[in-house]
C-alpha cells in the first residue's frame, strides 16, 4: 500500500511530505520531480506568487545514492513568497474556506484556515505524485493531461477522441496546456478580460493514463473500485467540483448501442472498438486508456469582491481581497496527473506486491503472460 501525507502552510517556512510504500531500488530522478514542479507553476492567469516561487525538492529520507530504499520518503519544498503581512480574515470570501473553517475550528477569522486550505499544498502533492509517476514509468504507464475548457471557451479538441497520446506531449510549453493553438488564444483573451474585470474563471481538464493493464481496482467493494478511488483523489484537489470518466455526462443522452465499447480479440489480447467507458468497467481497468475529465470552479478570491458578513460586527460588507490567481486550470491539470499517478501506483503495488522494483516486475510480467494465455 502506498500512502502519503502533506503538511505546511501557504506562507509558512516550507511544505513537507512523506510517502510510504514506494518499493526499494527505484531511481529517484530529482530533476524529473523538479521539472514536474515547474510544469505546475506555469500557466496564464496565475498571480505574481508564481514568479516568486521556484519550487525544488529537498529529499530528507528514504533515498540512498539516488535510489529508494523501501523506507518512507520525506521531502521538503521551501516557500519563498512568505514576506507578506498575514492579516486576519474576518470578511470571509464566499467559495473559500474562511468562514466554515473559522467556525469549525473556533478561530477569530479565516487566516489559519486559508493558510492550509490554499492550493500551495498542491506543490507537495505534485512532488510526491512525481515519485509515483517514476514508478509507473518502469511499467511503461504514462499520464498526460490537457485543458479542454476555460470559462466556457472550449478547445476544438474538447474530449479524448483516440488522439495519438504522443500528440498530447509537448503541449507543456503552452501557457494554457491546450492542444490547439487557436483555442489557446481565445482562452488567454478570456482570462485577460476577466482579470481586468476583477473577476475569475474555472474550466475543464482531461487526464489520460495509457498502457494500463486489465485488472487494476476491483468490483468487490465500494472502496476498492478504481473509478471511485480516482474520482475521490481528483475531487480532493482545491476547486475541483466535478469528475467524469470517458464520455461522462454525454452518456445520459446516448443509446446503449452507441455507448458501450464492443469487445475484440486482436494481437493476443482483448481490445475495445471504442473507449466511451474511459478504461474502467465495474471498478476494474479494462486495458484501454483511462480517461478522466475534471471541472474546476472559478477562483473564489475576487478583486471585485462579493457580498459577505463582517464576522466581528455581523454587518453586511464585501469580502476581503488578497493577492490571487485569476485562473489556475492549467496548474490544476498537473496536480490531477499526480493524484491519478498516486492511485494507479497504489493499485499497482496492491495487485503485484513486492518490496523491491525487481520483485514487482517479475510479478507484473508473470501476470501479463497469464493474460496472454486467456
Ligand atoms: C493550482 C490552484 C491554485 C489556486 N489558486 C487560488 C487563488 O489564487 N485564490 C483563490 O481564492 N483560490 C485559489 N484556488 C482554489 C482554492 O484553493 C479553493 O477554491 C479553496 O481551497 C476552497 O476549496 P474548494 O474550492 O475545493 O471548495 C486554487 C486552486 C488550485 C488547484
Ligand atoms: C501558492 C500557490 O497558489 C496559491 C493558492 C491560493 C489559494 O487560495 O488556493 C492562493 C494564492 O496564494 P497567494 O495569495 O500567496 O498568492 C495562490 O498563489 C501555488 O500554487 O504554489
Amino acid at each position: 500500500m502506498i500512502r502519503f501525507l502533506t503538511a505546511g502552510e501557504s506562507h509558512g517556512e516550507s511544505l513537507v511530505g512523506i510517502i510510504d510504500g514506494i518499493p526499494a531500488n527505484l531511481y529517484l530522478d530529482t530533476d524529473y520531480i523538479n521539472k514536474e514542479l515547474k510544469r505546475r507553476q506555469m500557466g496564464f492567469g496565475r498571480s505574481a506568487r508564481m514568479q516568486i516561487e521556484s519550487d525544488e525538492v529537498n529529499i530528507l529520507s528514504g533515498v540512498s545514492k539516488n535510489f529508494t530504499t523501501g523506507s518512507p520518503i520525506t521531502i521538503s519544498i521551501k516557500n519563498r513568497g512568505t514576506n507578506i503581512e498575514l492579516v486576519e480574515v474576518t470578511k470571509p470570501r464566499p467559495g473559500h474556506g474562511d468562514l466554515v473553517g473559522a467556525l469549525k475550528y473556533n478561530q477569530k477569522g479565516g487566516r489559519n484556515i486559508l493558510e492550509r486550505a490554499s492550493a500551495r499544498e498542491t506543490a507537495m502533492r505534485v512532488a510526491l505524485g512525481s515519485i509515483c509517476k517514476l514508478l509507473l514509468k518502469e511499467f511503461n504507464i504514462n499520464i498526460y493531461s490537457h485543458v479542454i475548457n476555460i470559462g466556457g471557451v472550449n478547445s476544438n479538441i474538447d474530449y479524448y477522441n483516440g488522439l495519438e497520446i504522443k500528440e498530447l506531449i509537448g503541449v507543456d510549453q503552452s501557457s494554457i496546456r491546450v492542444i490547439d493553438k487557436c483555442s489557446e488564444e481565445k482562452m488567454i483573451n478570456k482570462i485577460q478580460e476577466s482579470k481586468e474585470d476583477g473577476d475569475t474563471l474555472g474550466g475543464i481538464i482531461e487526464i489520460i493514463a495509457s498502457n494500463i493493464p486489465i485488472g487494476l481496482g476491483s468490483h468487490a467493494n465500494w472502496d476498492t473500485k478504481l473509478d471511485g478511488r480516482l474520482a475521490a483523489a481528483c475531487i480532493s484537489i482545491q476547486g475541483i467540483k466535478g469528475i467524469e470518466f470517458g464520455l461522462g455526462g454525454i452518456a445520459a443522452s446516448t443509446l446503449g448501442s452507441k455507448f458501450h465499447d464492443e469487445i475484440l480479440y486482436d494481437d493476443n489480447r482483448y481490445k475495445r472498438r471504442t473507449n466511451n467507458a474511459g478504461g474502467i468497467e465495474a471498478g476494474i481497468s479494462n486495458g484501454e486508456d483511462i480517461v478522466i475529465r475534471a471541472t474546476m470552479k472559478p477562483i473564489p478570491t475576487l478583486k471585485r469582491p462579493l457580498e459577505t458578513v463582517d464576522m466581528l460586527t455581523k454587518e453586511k460588507t464585501i469580502a476581503q481581497f488578497e493577492r490571487s490567481d485569476t485562473c489556475a486550470v492549467p496548474s490544476a491539470s498537473i496536480v490531477a496527473e499526480s493524484m491519478v499517478a498516486y492511485i494507479l501506483a497504489d493499485e499497482l503495488i496492491k495487485k503485484f506486491g513486492g518490496d523491491s522494483l525487481e520483485e514487482i516486475k517479475i510479478n507484473y510480467n508473470n501476470y501479463l503472460k497469464y493474460l496472454e494465455s486467456r
